[in-house]
């Protein structure tokens, strides 16, 4: 046992630990520089679930030296330096090959920093009794995707197109007609009765050439999406929009109609500038990556990513709308509670990704669940497609990969 810092001020269950190891014939010598060389494992049990603020430097540099050392290290409840609640790492932190949890899993074990410190992460529930549990409401829920595929309804022999909701994607502004194209395709290849497009004129002979099942439509301005919006169950509005007049004009007239709305990129950028006037999204998605999180509350990436948890449920407040804030350890925040997709992989981070997605939730809409119910179930089929999809290598997996997995895993 190598001790770092004051083992005088060690406290409670710590010093219990600490003496039961004294107890136990196990021999204890302070930590100094250079005392990681040699063979074995590295059990990582320095600091916990209390830390709070940035580790001081005798424990980052301690941190440091572990991961140096080039031995395997198990971590015991949470990674040295990584804030539990937060995922954060606190200005160092112990990255770990094996993390053993203790009783409860933490929620920032799964986003943000979380599993890049975690490794592989194993549950003990040190026996304790399932009651002690009830008195304590877990805040976030892990998502499962077996368990929300099994709420989408089966179709019934009778089913034809109509009765499986017909989805008009708005966006696809001059140099990005790909991304509204990305959300069709994959509103069509989850279960979209009928998918319209509404795109720059120039865009509409690339997107039948390439998907003849999409209604693809040029439109002026308002006027024309008015009424590819009458004829439509559920809006995707967002993806290459764009922030000119034209892309300000689509998203006001799809405000106005008061349909359930997936909101996505350019839609958030421009809802958060002020340059439209919002409407009831109580029925609505909104799916802002930290960047477009940060516009929408008038803050910092940094500060999203601070505290995840809190800027979700700050943002579902603040719009009233189901909220889904992107990236590693993604989180939907709606009136239900937090819940926390683990599915997902570093392949993810390539352009049209997120388009992909807001096509899935609209798909999930229009064929009847409700916008809380669509977007975990969107949120998690999306993450472990690309998981699947992520088995031949994650570099260079593109969004539109996804797609043919997505529509495995629905059927
Ligand atoms: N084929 C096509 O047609 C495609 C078209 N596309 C269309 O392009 C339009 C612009 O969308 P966009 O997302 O690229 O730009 P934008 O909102 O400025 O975001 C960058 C900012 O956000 C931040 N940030 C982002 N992710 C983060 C994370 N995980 N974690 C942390 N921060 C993160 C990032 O911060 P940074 O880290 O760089 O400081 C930066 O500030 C949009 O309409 C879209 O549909 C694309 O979809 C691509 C394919
Ligand atoms: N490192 C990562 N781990 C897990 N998921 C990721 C990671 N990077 C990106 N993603 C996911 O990929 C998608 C990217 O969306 P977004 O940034 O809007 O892309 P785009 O604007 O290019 O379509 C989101 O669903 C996000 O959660």
């Amino acid at each position: 046992m190598l001790e770092l810092g004051d083992s005088q001020k060690i406290q409670s269950d710590a010093r219990k630990a600490r003496d039961l190891a004294l107890d136990a014939g196990v021999p204890s010598v302070p930590y100094v520089d250079g005392c990681l060389e040699g063979d074995g494992i590295l059990v990582d049990a320095m600091l916990g679930t209390g830390l709070g603020g940035d580790v001081r430097p005798v424990y980052a540099s301690a941190f440091e030296a572990v991961n140096a050392a080039g031995l395997p290290v198990l971590a015991v409840d949470v990674p040295s330096g990584l804030c539990a609640d937060t995922g954060r790492i606190l200005g160092s932190a112990v990255t770990a090959d094996i993390t053993v949890t203790f009783i409860a899993l933490k929620r920032g074990l799964f986003t943000l920093d979380g599993p890049d410190c975690v490794g592989e992460l194993e549950f003990a529930d040190l026996a304790v009794p399932d009651t002690a549990h009830d008195c304590v409401a877990p805040d976030v829920w892990r998502l499962d995707l077996d368990t929300l595929l099994a709420e989408l309804p089966p179709r019934p022999a009778t089913a034809h197109k109509g009765h499986c909701g017909s989805v008009l994607v708005i966006g696809g502004d001059e140099g990005m007609g790909g991304a509204s194209l990305m959300a069709a395709e994959a509103a069509l290849r989850c279960g979209a009765g009928l998918v319209r497009l509404a795109t720059r004129e120039q865009h509409v002979a690339a997107a039948i050439a390439r998907i003849p099942e999409i209604m693809a439509h040029g439109v002026a301005g308002a006027t024309d999406v008015r009424k590819l919006i009458d004829a439509s169950d559920v809006l995707v509005v967002g993806p290459g929009l764009g922030q000119s007049e034209w892309s300000k004009a689509c998203l006001q007239v799809a405000l106005q109609a008061q349909k359930p709305c997936v909101l996505d990129a350019d839609a958030l950028n421009v809802l958060a500038s002020g340059d439209v006037q919002s409407a009831d999204l109580s029925d609505s998605v909104l799916t802002p990556h930290p960047g477009e999180a940060a516009r929408l509350l008038g803050c910092a990436v940094g500060e999203i990513q601070t505290d995840r948890f809190a800027a979700a449920t700050a943002l579902t407040s603040k719009l009233g709308a189901t909220v889904v804030l992107k990236g590693n350890g993604t989180l939907v925040a709606s009136q239900k509670g937090i819940g926390l997709c683990d599915y997902g992989n570093p392949g993810m981070a390539s352009g049209g990704m997120g388009d992909v997605l807001s096509g899935v939730l609209g798909a999930l809409i229009a064929q009847g669940l409700a916008a809380d119910d669509a977007a975990p179930l969107g949120v998690c089929l999306h993450s472990a497609a690309a998981d699947i999809a992520a088995l031949d290598g994650e570099r260079g997996l593109l969004a539109t990969d996804l797609i043919p997995v997505m529509r495995e895993l629905l059927d």
